[in-house]
């Protein structure tokens, strides 16, 4: 049996897959997203943690396709409101709706001074082959919740998420800036010492 070249980022957020292909750029892998894969019926994130929802994602996709799958599962910790939105995290307005989670965080940390407005954007990523083989690493970044959004670029909780050592908010960054620093970023670059053992394993 011949090496898979196909990998598919298992996401439905534009955003995401973006970033992906840049951390990828410089790889030989096709990388395929859920937009390529319009039957695969919706995937249900009801796990507690995200660990349990980025398995279940994964999951359902190399199920679906028989090809090697990442599937991320991301959310934003915010110190004074005791972790939340946590695992919640898109879905803390009700629907998945940027514009209304970044207005309901806002309002929960009304009054909240600059200095008790950290947070913490985490990621757990898990890769999986299609005989089984399972990676599961995780990425952090700290940071603060600004008292209004800044910025365009990127997706989610990013024109409210101040990053201290670029002295910019995450969605006045470039993608390569925001990999640099990001959850995400960190979360691959756990993941890459691994990579090739796991996408070389039949
Ligand atoms: O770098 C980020 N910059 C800003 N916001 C972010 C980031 N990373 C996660 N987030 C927010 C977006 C969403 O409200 C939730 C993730 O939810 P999560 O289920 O993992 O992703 P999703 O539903 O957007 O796409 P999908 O599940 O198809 O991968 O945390
Ligand atoms: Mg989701």
């Amino acid at each position: 049996m011949s090496k898979p070249q196909t990998l598919i980022i298992a996401t439905k957020n534009p955003g995401k897959a973006r970033e992906f292909a840049e951390m990828f750029r410089d790889y030989a892998i096709e990388i395929k997203t859920l937009a390529d894969f319009p039957d695969i019926p919706e995937i249900t994130e009801n796990g507690i943690t995200f660990e349990e929802n980025a398995t279940t994602k994964a999951t359902a996709v190399v199920n679906a396709t028989g090809l090697p799958a990442i599937a991320d599962d991301s959310g934003l910790m915010v110190d004074a409101l005791h972790g939340d939105p946590g695992v919640l995290s898109a879905r803390y307005a009700g629907d998945h709706n940027d514009a209304a989670n970044n207005a309901k965080l806002l309002a929960n940390l009304g009054g909240v001074p600059e200095a008790k407005r950290t947070a913490t954007f985490h990621t757990t990523l898990v890769a999986l082959k299609p005989n089984g083989q399972k990676l599961v690493v995780d990425g952090e970044l700290r940071g603060r919740i600004l008292i209004a959004p800044r910025g365009d670029n990127g997706f989610g909780y990013d024109p409210l998420f101040w990053s201290d050592q670029f002295q910019k908010s995450l969605a006045q960054l470039t993608d390569a800036q925001k990999n640099s620093i990001s959850h995400r970023g960190a979360a691959l670059r756990q993941l890459m010492p691994k990579f090739d053992e796991w996408w070389d394993a039949q």
